[in-house]
């Protein structure tokens, strides 16, 4: 994957979703794979949303990856986000097994409900591997749920960057090889037919 320098010409943008409890570090991973950095971050209020242009399989993409609030009072909010997504990273936390037992609970169950392409891709994330000794869910345990409900799957570091940019690679990689999520008509159309941009206003949510 490559950092593109132009930033007009694209042939696909695909919408990408970050979700998973609050604390897992869904913000830091989007900061690593944006800007190659990691520093201490506010919760998300809401809903953010990142850009990012990049080549993959020599074609040039302009990545919209939204970032979900985690904390339940956003839940309502967050939910209408799913909606036209390629595809969705759930993340949890390697280090604290609840976020990892929410991935059943809550977080599989506001996929099933609210996706609505069913081709969507997902790709389950462990995250904080850098924090090896304080680990709680083994990778063995990330496989098999990723098994079970047909997601890709990858442990990583959002302080260390390991893995952060396979995450995004795989994912984008398999929406590639997904005709029906480039087709036109969904939101993964080339430019030309591409009507509805994501703007500043549309991040910044107001709490509920
Ligand atoms: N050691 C370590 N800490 C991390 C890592 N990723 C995130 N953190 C820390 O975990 C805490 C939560 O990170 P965030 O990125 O804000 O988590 P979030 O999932 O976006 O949280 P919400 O916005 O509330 O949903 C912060 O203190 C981060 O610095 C990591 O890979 N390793």
């Amino acid at each position: 994957m490559e950092a593109s320098s132009s930033q007009q010409d694209f042939d696909y943008l695909l919408k990408l979703l970050l979700i998973g409890d609050s604390g897992v570090g869904k913000s830091s991973l989007l900061l690593s794979f944006t800007s190659n950095s990691f520093e201490e971050l506010s919760p998300t209020i809401g809903v953010d949303f990142k850009i990012k242009h990049v080549t993959v399989s020599g074609k040039k993409l302009k990545l919209a990856i939204w970032d979900t609030a985690g904390q339940e009072r956003f839940r309502t909010l967050t939910s209408s986000y799913y909606r036209g997504a390629q595809g969705i990273i759930m993340v949890y936390d390697v280090t604290r097994r609840e976020t990892f037992t929410n991935l059943s609970e809550i977080w599989a169950k506001e996929i099933d409900l609210y996706t609505t392409n069913p081709d969507c891709i997902k790709m389950l994330v462990g995250n904080k591997v850098d924090k090896e000794t304080d680990r709680s869910v083994s990778k063995k345990e990330g496989i098999d749920f990723a098994r079970q409900y047909g997601c890709l799957f990858l442990e990583c570091s959002a302080k260390t960057r390991v893995n952060v940019e396979q995450c995004f690679e795989e994912l984008i990689l398999k929406i590639l090889e997904t005709p029906s999520l480039l087709a036109e008509g969904s939101v993964g159309v080339k430019k030309n037919i591409f009507k509805q941009k994501p703007t500043e206003s549309d991040a910044t949510s107001s709490c509920c």
